[in-house]
């Protein structure tokens, strides 16, 4: 049907997932309706009378995200919580000046390279707290024409029992994550989380928090967090069958991985990534898609959408082993082929059929070190360098085995953001790196890309 969706029956359908991708501009209105949201339908005022709301993020731009408000809501107060580097602390609070109701929170960054990437709304409303997690920055070009993915938690009640915990344990976790930014002006924001009631959300909470997490922190954070969780969590009948199911990740950067797969990709972060109750000696295979340079060129945005693909060609040179993991993005079924991804999915299939998940995550970490986290002094710490969040569905949560992927089965079927099986790069295809130029072939606006 061509019947546009409220926003509120956007989430009513979305249920019990509750995952979406962006709205995109210039594709089919039917594939912007289902388990698709803009930002302005997240900010609607439909969803209650809004008291006052945090933005965690990257890059902001102040005028488009109090466009995305609705005009009765941008005088209520907003805290807007970003990365403490230097000339970006400057662009944010020149921004915010001229708007008393806005104040601005910079996130401590004591370790070096490290970034504010985590992108999470907190929504207070009269009737209760949503939160939103989702892995677009607060610019324009981030909700046009893009593929970013967004979890949108139910509107939970106030509270004066605070130990309203949801069986995922999210409330404790957020408030957690929250404790680790020391920061004044979050301090409301802890106190409002723990009085409101958390039960019905359904989805574990990943995060990553600048820092060396030792001892009883290290399984905090990071993909020592994702390891611990899907451990104790997963809970499958005979899971031995599993041991080689496959795994993917996907992502819009890459940080520098070492020389080989051996260091960390394949031993520290796939150990986590293959996590069964048991763990196994099994190595399964590891399938990682990331857009190619015709991905990029004939995108929607052209070569434009690679300036949100900054891998970098001094990390590209030094792990060209990298490239034989890697698949196209191809997301035909959800008609976004051409819809640049800047989100960031981790999976694993029960098969090589791809028709079935052991479980899903949706995350703003990046496929780095920095993001995830690296094993130090003998695996006794646990180094990270930026902010993180992300949920991880897990079928038990959601009363089911194993999430179906095709809409075959009875099961509501998991929304996945592009094709599986994924497809294996052809050896003419490069991945896309940021800083070369592109000038034999022009994108899909007849330009070419030089960066210098
Ligand atoms: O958009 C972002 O928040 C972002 C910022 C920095 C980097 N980076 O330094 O690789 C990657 C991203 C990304 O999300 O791809």
């Amino acid at each position: 049907s061509n019947k546009r969706l409220t926003p509120i029956e956007k989430i009513q359908q979305s249920e019990p997932y509750r995952f979406f991708l962006s709205t995109v501009y210039g594709i089919l209105d039917t594939y912007n309706q289902i388990n698709a949201i803009s930002l302005k339908e997240i900010l609607s005022p439909e969803h209650g009378q809004l008291v006052r709301s945090a933005q965690f993020n990257y890059m902001f731009d102040i005028e488009f995200l109090r466009e995305q408000y609705p005009p009765e809501f941008r005088l209520k107060p907003l805290l807007i919580v970003h990365g403490d580097s230097r000339h970006d602390n400057h662009t944010i609070k020149a921004q915010c000046s001229p708007y008393p109701q806005i104040e601005v929170c910079a996130a401590r960054l004591d370790i070096p390279y490290g970034t504010h990437h985590t992108k999470m709304m907190f929504l207070l409303y009269e009737t209760g707290l949503r939160i939103v997690i989702h892995t677009a920055n607060l610019i324009q070009q981030d909700w046009k024409q893009k593929s970013q993915g967004i979890w949108i938690s139910p509107i939970c009640p106030k509270t004066n029992d605070n130990t309203n915990e949801s069986k995922t344990n999210f409330k404790k976790d957020l408030i957690e994550y929250i404790e680790r930014y020391r920061a004044k002006q979050l301090q409301f924001w802890q106190k409002t989380i723990n009085e409101h009631d958390f039960s019905s959300i359904n989805v574990h909470l990943i995060s990553s928090t600048p820092g060396r997490h030792t001892g009883g922190d290290m399984n905090k954070f990071g993909h020592l967090k994702l390891r611990q969780t899907l451990k104790t969590y997963l809970g499958l009948e005979n899971e031995a069958q599993y041991n080689s199911a496959p795994i993917i990740g996907q992502f819009s950067s890459i940080g520098s991985l070492g020389p080989n797969a051996n260091n960390w990709l394949s031993k520290e972060f796939l150990t986590s990534l293959k996590q069964l109750h048991s763990s196994s000696l099994d190595s399964p295979e590891l399938k990682l898609i990331y857009p190619t340079v015709d991905n990029v060129r004939t995108s929607l945005e052209g070569y434009m959408a690679g300036g949100s693909l900054p891998y970098n060609v001094q990390n590209a040179m030094k792990q060209g082993w990298l490239v034989n993991y890697f698949h196209k993005w191809k997301a035909d079924h959800r008609q976004r082929s051409r819809a640049s991804p800047h989100i960031k999915t981790y999976l694993r299939a029960t098969n090589d059929e791809y028709k079935e998940l052991l479980w899903f995550l949706v995350t703003s970490a990046n496929l780095s070190k920095a993001a995830w986290g690296v094993l130090e002094k003998n695996n006794t710490q646990l180094m990270i360098r930026s902010y993180e969040i992300g949920v991880l569905f897990i079928p038990k949560q959601f009363s089911q085995t194993t999430f179906s992927v095709s809409d075959s089965s009875s099961s509501p079927s998991f929304p996945i953001p592009y094709d599986l099986p994924p497809v294996k790069y052809q050896s003419s295809d490069k991945p896309w790196v940021v800083d070369v130029a592109y000038k034999n072939q022009p994108d899909s606006h007849g330009n070419m890309w030089d960066p210098s």
